[in-house]
């Protein structure tokens, strides 16, 4: 990669508890992302992407190893120099149910990191919600609502419109359509591709559905049992319809179900094309 990375991960582990229950789930992981890159991250349930996320936002304790973003080391960046970073790494989780506060009307949601921050007048702030809530699909009346009133789908378009708010140059999406229904996966994928093109926001993609990654990433990490297995350009790892990590990704596809796996297929299928005109 010529460009200065934004985010290098060197020989990561990540270890959960001490002493004898210490468990050490991720081993040796390293990868860079450029700016404006997407690197989706796969494997089987329970090899490590999510440690790895967590390890980066400094949710899971990276017990050796070295994380740099934008050029500093934030492996052990205490909470004060987390915020310092915040506005320009942020997360998306699978579990809209959790993410949200609920006494909170989704205006504060979305603008008070913002306006305590200083970064934005609460004007701008409540200008930005409005759009973001109209590009994830909700529109502006959102506003003025507690998250008790959304479904879960709806919930996670406000997690994604609350990650943007500041225009991050990294997001670390975990799973972040897997719980939305097929319509509502193609309507965000597609808005945070359009985000990408638009703002040049980078993400590291974790997912366990192939044709997601494949519609989002330009590059992806194999993951399996704590290691990175293979890491290649998107369209070199899904070329090869024989290479043993597709086959046995392809066989860990979250739904065996041949209905949904032939809906999913038409749907994305439809999204490529759409894409592509
Ligand atoms: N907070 C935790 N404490 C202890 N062990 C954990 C914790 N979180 C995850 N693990 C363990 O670490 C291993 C890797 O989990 P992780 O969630 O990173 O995998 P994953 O590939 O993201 O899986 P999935 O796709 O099912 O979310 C698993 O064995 C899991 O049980």
């Amino acid at each position: 990669m010529s460009e200065t990375p934004l985010l290098s991960v060197d020989n990561l582990d990540v270890t959960y508890g001490h002493g004898r229950r210490a468990s050490t789930p991720v081993h040796n992981v390293s990868f860079e992302i450029g700016p404006g890159e997407s690197v989706g991250l796969v494997g089987e349930s329970g090899s490590g992407k999510s440690s790895v996320g967590r390890a980066i936002l400094g949710l899971a304790q990276a017990s050796a190893g070295r994380i740099m973003f934008d050029g500093n080391d934030i492996t052990h960046a205490s909470r004060r120099e987390r915020q310092g970073i915040s506005s320009e790494l942020q997360v998306v989780f699978q579990d809209p149910r959790s993410s949200l506060n609920e006494a909170k009307r989704i205006r504060d949601i979305l603008t008070e990191p913002l306006v305590a921050s200083r970064r934005q007048t609460r004007a701008q702030a409540r200008d930005r919600a409005a759009e973001l809530l109209e590009r994830v699909g909700l529109g502006a009346a959102a506003m003025d609502k507690l998250p008790g009133a959304f479904s879960g789908g709806q919930r996670q378009r406000i997690a994604i419109a609350r990650a943007l708010m500041s225009g991050p140059r990294l997001i670390i999406c975990d799973e972040p359509v897997s719980a939305l229904d097929l319509s509502v996966q193609a309507q965000i994928i597609n808005l945070l591709r359009q985000e990408q093109r638009e703002t040049g926001v980078a993400y590291l993609f974790v997912a366990h559905d192939l044709s997601v990654v494949r519609l989002m990433s330009e590059r992806v990490l194999v993951m399996s049992r704590g290691y990175v297995v293979e890491q290649g350009q998107t369209q070199q790892v899904y070329a090869d319809p024989q290479h043993p990590y597709t086959q046995r990704l392809l066989a860990a596809e979250p739904d065996p179900d041949p209905a949904i796996q032939r809906e999913r297929r038409a749907a994305w299928a439809a999204l490529a094309s759409e894409s592509k005109s």
